[in-house]
């Protein structure tokens, strides 16, 4: 029997139950600009999970190659399937200071013209692209220029891959390279960028927000504020403007989540800038150690210190975590068995802990540029 178009449709709608689905009416992987109407549809439910299983960049498969990195036991994959825990980091900071940049390295789709440009362009331009910062001095070439520029013998002809040194030195061993590609136009402005990594050998599932705007709605901002799992606040260290308005986000952070102990790091962004620096990594740790947040300088066009960035914010949720769930156990057990001379202990403790604020203050400066400590 010949089932006309319309037959056919009713058919469908009448499957029998041992019929397969198609499995392609429901994979959708693609690039995706977020507005507020597609957070809009997303939170209600509370399910920014399905929201952001997506990733920047689906044509090819060549770019979901592992982001490898020297150390044995922290590799950075895409595109993993794994039900590891899924963590969802924010980027704030003002415009221009690198929060694309940056997300766009841990995508895997990273732009080799930028970096040739910044490392090349930074002398002529002084603070690179955006930056508020009038002075018009040299910036470092980076390694992000031709020097020490490599072609991966994995990548196609019209992908490069970016020399990162200590990434470039992965590059030559088996299952473990970095391609990178580009493609400017499959992005746009506002992008998530979901990707598995291993740190210390676990792994995690990272969705990397790039949506903040500075000049956007108020609503969008106060969701921003609200559904991270961990805040990456960016400032290039060559505006002085991009680091005071890091300051007010911490503050508006702190005011949006109270109670929480949220994982946050401030990042001086741009350090290869040298000659056109306004904010010494002095002054960035002192503001992360009044702000009670770590801190760590990178460069996006160097690559350097980002793939720390993102392990660092990994350790930093894993370790609130755990110190949650030994807080919560200690607590049973001590409430269960403390004796009074052991209140006591802990109360006089406390008191001394408050007198010695000073050493505290000093012991955090020391530890906040450890991200893997909390
Ligand atoms: N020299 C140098 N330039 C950088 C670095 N990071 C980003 N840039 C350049 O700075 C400019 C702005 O970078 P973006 O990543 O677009 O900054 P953004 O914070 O996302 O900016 P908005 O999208 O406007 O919020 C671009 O021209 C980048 O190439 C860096 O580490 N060093």
């Amino acid at each position: 029997m010949t089932l006309n178009r319309g037959d056919k449709l009713r058919y469908l709608d009448k499957r029998r139950g041992s019929m397969p689905f198609s499995v392609h009416q429901h994979l959708h992987r693609r690039s995706m600009p977020v507005d507020e109407r597609d957070l809009r549809a997303a939170l209600p439910q509370g399910e920014l999970s399905g929201l952001v299983r997506c990733t920047s960049y689906s044509p090819g498969e060549a770019h979901r190659e592992s982001w490898a990195s020297d150390s044995s036991d922290s590799v950075i994959s895409s595109g993993s399937d794994s039900d590891s825990s899924l963590y969802k980091v924010i980027l704030l900071g003002e415009h221009g200071v690198g929060k694309t940049s940056l997300a766009r390295i841990f995508g895997g789709v990273e732009d080799c013209a930028d970096a040739e440009e910044a490392g090349e362009g930074a002398g002529r331009r002084g603070a690179a692209g955006g930056s508020r910062s009038p002075a018009g001095g040299g910036g470092l070439p980076g390694p992000g220029s031709r020097r020490s520029e490599r072609r991966s013998a994995a990548a196609p002809p019209r992908a490069s891959a970016c020399g990162h040194p200590s990434l470039s030195r992965a590059a030559g061993r088996p299952g473990r390279r970095r391609v990178s590609f580009i493609f400017r136009t499959f992005l746009p402005a506002g992008n998530t960028y979901d990707r598995s990594i291993v740190v210390d050998g676990e792994e995690a599932s990272l969705v990397v927000f790039d949506i903040w705007e500075q000049d956007d709605s108020q609503w969008l901002q106060n969701h921003c504020m609200k559904m991270g799992d961990a805040y990456i606040i960016v400032y290039s260290v060559t505006d002085k403007v991009s680091f005071e308005k890091a300051s007010e986000l911490r503050i508006q952070l702190r005011r949006a989540r109270q109670t929480e102990d949220i994982p946050i790091i401030l990042v001086g962004n741009k350090s290869d800038l040298v000659r056109s620096r306004e904010v010494s990594v002095d002054e960035g740790r002192a503001c992360a150690v009044v702000f009670d947040c770590k801190f760590i300088e990178t460069s996006a066009a160097l690559h350097h210190n980002v793939k720390d960035l993102f392990e660092g914010i990994v350790r930093q949720i894993r370790l609130r975590k755990d110190s949650k769930e030994d807080n919560a156990r200690r607590m049973a057990n001590t409430k269960r068995r403390e004796s009074i001379g052991k209140k006591a202990k802990r109360f006089l403790g406390k008191i001394v802990a408050k007198n010695n604020k000073k050493m505290a203050f000093k012991a955090k400066s020391k530890s906040c540029h450890d991200l893997s400590v909390l």
